[in-house]
Formats: C-alpha cells, sequence, structure tokens
C-alpha cells in the first residue's frame, strides 16, 4: 500500500499542507524543527490513532487551533480510499473514510499500516516494560483490527477496577470488606478481557520469534540469528495454560490469590498489564548446558549501545516482515534513524527495506541518508514542503 497525498490542517506546526507521494522512496531534508517529523508522524497516526511521540492528542493539535485535520489518499492494490481524522483533543474525535463518517473512530485503525522507525525506539529496548508491552500490542491491533476494541476494553476494566480498589483502602464504599461484592464483578471482566490480551500476546511472540532471530543477523555485525530472542514473561505462572479458557481460568486463581494484597495496596496486581516483553541476546561463550548456543542475558541492563540499538531495529525489521508474511505491505518510515547509525548499518538497513512499496524518510542531513533510499526528495524549511529536483 501507499499514502498519493496527504493533507494537514492545523497539525503540529502546520496551518495547512497538501504533500503529493509516490510510490518507492521519498525523502524529506531539512534542518532541526522545521516539520520533517510532523510529516511522517501525521501519517502514522492515521495507522495506529497513536503518536509515536506523546500519549496524548493535545499536542498534535497547533499552537492556538482547537482541531486538527489529517487526510490521507490510501492506494492498496489499484483502488483508492481516502482517511481522514479529526483530532479534537478533550472531545471525541471523528473519522471518515470517502468522506463518509464512521461511527467509531477506531475503526480507522489498521486501513493504513505503517512500520515506523524512530529514535525513541531506543525506548522498546532500554525502557520500561510498558514500551514492550505498547509494541506487543500496537502489532496485534494492526495485524487484527478486532483487537483495538479487547484492548480499549481491557483499559478500561482495569482504571474502574483500579478505583474500586483504591476506594476499599481509603475506607470508602465500606471500606475493603464493602468494596468485595462489587470486587467479583470486575475479576470476571479482568479475567476476560485480560485472557484474551494475554493469549494474542503470546501468540504474536511466537509468530514474531524467527523473524527477530533473522533481521538481528542481519543488522548486527558477526552475529548469529540464535543472538536475539524474545520471550513472553507472564507476572504469574500460568502453570501450561495456552488456549484463552485456560488463561481465563488461571486469572480468575491468581487474583484469588493475591485479592488480599491488592485490597492492601489498592491496585490490581495480576493480569497482562504486569507482564514483560523479555529480550535477550548471545554473548560470550556457548552455555554449558546448550554447547551449540551462546549464553544469553538480557538486553536490558547488559547490551551495548549499539547492541541496543541492532535490537531496536531488529524488532521493527521483524514486524514489517510478519506484516509482510501476513500479505501486506506496509507504509515503511525511517524517522531521523540514519543519523544515529554507522555506515554499515545504514546500508545494511537501507538494503532490507528499499524493495518496499513505499518508505519514507527524514533527515537533517541529506549525506546521511545512503544513497539506495534517496528516492524523490524534498526540502522541508519552515514549514513549506517543496520537491528538490536538484
Ligand atoms: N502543536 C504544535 N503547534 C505548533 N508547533 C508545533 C506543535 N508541535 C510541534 N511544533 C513545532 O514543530 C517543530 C518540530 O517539527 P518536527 O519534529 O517535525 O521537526 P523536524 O524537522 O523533524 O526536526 P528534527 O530534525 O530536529 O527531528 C518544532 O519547531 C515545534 O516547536
Amino acid at each position: 500500500m501507499h499514502v498519493s497525498h496527504l493533507t494537514l490542517h492545523d497539525f503540529r506546526s502546520y496551518e495547512s499542507a497538501e504533500v503529493a507521494l509516490e510510490p518507492g522512496v521519498t525523502s524529506f531534508v531539512g534542518r532541526n524543527g522545521q516539520g520533517k517529523t510532523n510529516l511522517v508522524e501525521a501519517i502514522d497516526y492515521l495507522s495506529r490513532l497513536q503518536s509515536h511521540r506523546v500519549a496524548s492528542d493535545a499536542p498534535l493539535v497547533r499552537a492556538g487551533a482547537d482541531q486538527a485535520v489529517v487526510r490521507a489518499a490510501v492506494v492498496k492494490d489499484g483502488r483508492t480510499a481516502v482517511l481522514e481524522v479529526e483530532i479534537n483533543p478533550g472531545r471525541a474525535n471523528r473519522a471518515r473514510i470517502n468522506r463518509s463518517p464512521l461511527p467509531r473512530t477506531r475503526e480507522l485503525v489498521g486501513l493504513v499500516r505503517t512500520v515506523l522507525f524512530s529514535p525513541e525506539d531506543l525506548a522498546l529496548v532500554k525502557g520500561d516494560p510498558a514500551e514492550r508491552r505498547r509494541f506487543l500490542d500496537d502489532l496485534m491491533v494492526l495485524r487484527t483490527p478486532r483487537l483495538a476494541g479487547a484492548r480499549a476494553d481491557y483499559d478500561r476494566v482495569l482504571r474502574q477496577r483500579n478505583s474500586l480498589l483504591r476506594t476499599g483502602r481509603s475506607g470508602g464504599r465500606g471500606g475493603q470488606e464493602g468494596v468485595l461484592a462489587t470486587l467479583a464483578v470486575w475479576d470476571e471482566h479482568l479475567a476476560r478481557t485480560g485472557a484474551e490480551i494475554l493469549a494474542e500476546r503470546l501468540a504474536l511472540t511466537d509468530a514474531l520469534r524467527p523473524y527477530v532471530g533473522k533481521a538481528y543477523e542481519t543488522v548486527a555485525r558477526g552475529a548469529s540469528r540464535d543472538d536475539a530472542e524474545i520471550a513472553y514473561r507472564p507476572s504469574f505462572d500460568l502453570a501450561g495454560a495456552t488456549t484463552q479458557a485456560e488463561i481465563e481460568k488461571a486469572i480468575h486463581a491468581e487474583l484469588a490469590r493475591r485479592q488480599r494484597d491488592e485490597l492492601d495496596r489498592g491496585v490490581s496486581l495480576v493480569g497482562p498489564h504486569r507482564d514483560e516483553l523479555l529480550l535477550t541476546i548471545g554473548t560470550g561463550s556457548p552455555a554449558p548446558e546448550e554447547p551449540d548456543r551462546r549464553s544469553h542475558l538480557p538486553v536490558k541492563g547488559y547490551a551495548s549501545h549499539g547492541e541496543s540499538w541492532s535490537f531496536a531495529l531488529a524488532l521493527r525489521l521483524a514486524s514489517y516482515d510478519l506484516l509482510r508474511a501476513d500479505g501486506d505491505d506496509p507504509i515503511l518510515i525511517l524517522d531521523d534513524v540514519f543519523a544515529e547509525l554507522d555506515t554499515d548499518r545504514r546500508d545494511q538497513l537501507a538494503a532490507l527495506v528499499a524493495g518496499a512499496e513505499q518508505v519514507l524518510v527524514t533527515a537533517a542531513v541529506g549525506a546521511d541518508v545512503p544513497e539506495a533510499l534517496r528516492g524523490t526528495r524534498y526540502r522541508v524549511a519552515g514549514g513549506e514542503v517543496d520537491r528538490d529536483d536538484a
């Protein structure tokens, strides 16, 4: 798929912008702070309805305006659809397809699919477990858009259950004993919605694993495909549960076991919001129990800066490969990544992505972008986006 036209109104620094795009590689080059990332962020936002830079929508609206509009003509299998989202901070956003309103904004998710590489990706590896859970959930929803509903339901259940536990702890509603009856209802919701998310994350981790090893081997000099591993670590023992129904039972059992703790601490301690995607790399000598395999250490806390970057790139490349294996050709966005990479990694990355249907690249210095990814070049300066035919 590719975007053939992008229109922005009051999005970030743009009062208004119209950019015609083509399949193949397009690079946006300009000094810092000129609005290059804002352009690609708009396309990525349409894919997930979430920015890669900020958690809330307010910063996406131009200072002084009260709503932003992002509109893109998206071409898939020769057919064009015009997707539009109206961003209204503090009020409901609205989405349209070919000018017809959608009943729910989240129905837009996944109609345009992007895989975005950015300097923020280092947080995938070095940041809190929440970063890696978000990575899995974003990819899960891109592959199976109906799961956007499951994810939103789980977040809502968790918020309401936490609020009930807090109320009990502070003596409201008859204190801890008083909230128990209502808690049983929220336990049901949490176990049901949590089991769906957890089962999907387990399946996704299994599907992604071989692609991560392969991608790491390509981007990290001298590495083999066994060197990068991912493993899903639930926060409690699933006792062999793998199906959604079994996981639901396991969550119920753990909720019963931890009920006293939850009431005392006033917070939900069981569920996929406490899980971790463990990333490890092979390092040093072989493990004594497995002579063919190097011993593994967690990336977080042990890996070098370069290894951490390679792992972050491998996670994105693996996402891209997995979506392609699903029969999709997502839009690749490389936002400001080349300045962070040495020449070898730049060239390797360029070679891997050059064949995508559409690649959008941003860079402050044109010379940082490998020649294979020069493509059609735009200069971005002071909010003006002009084709550079030089
Ligand atoms: N909501 C907003 N309203 C007005 N201006 C904004 C808003 N959000 C961001 N900006 C401005 O947009 C500019 C940043 O644009 P962007 O992140 O696209 O820069 P860039 O060209 O990618 O720069 P760099 O090369 O440093 O990454 C900044 O000058 C910032 O002040």
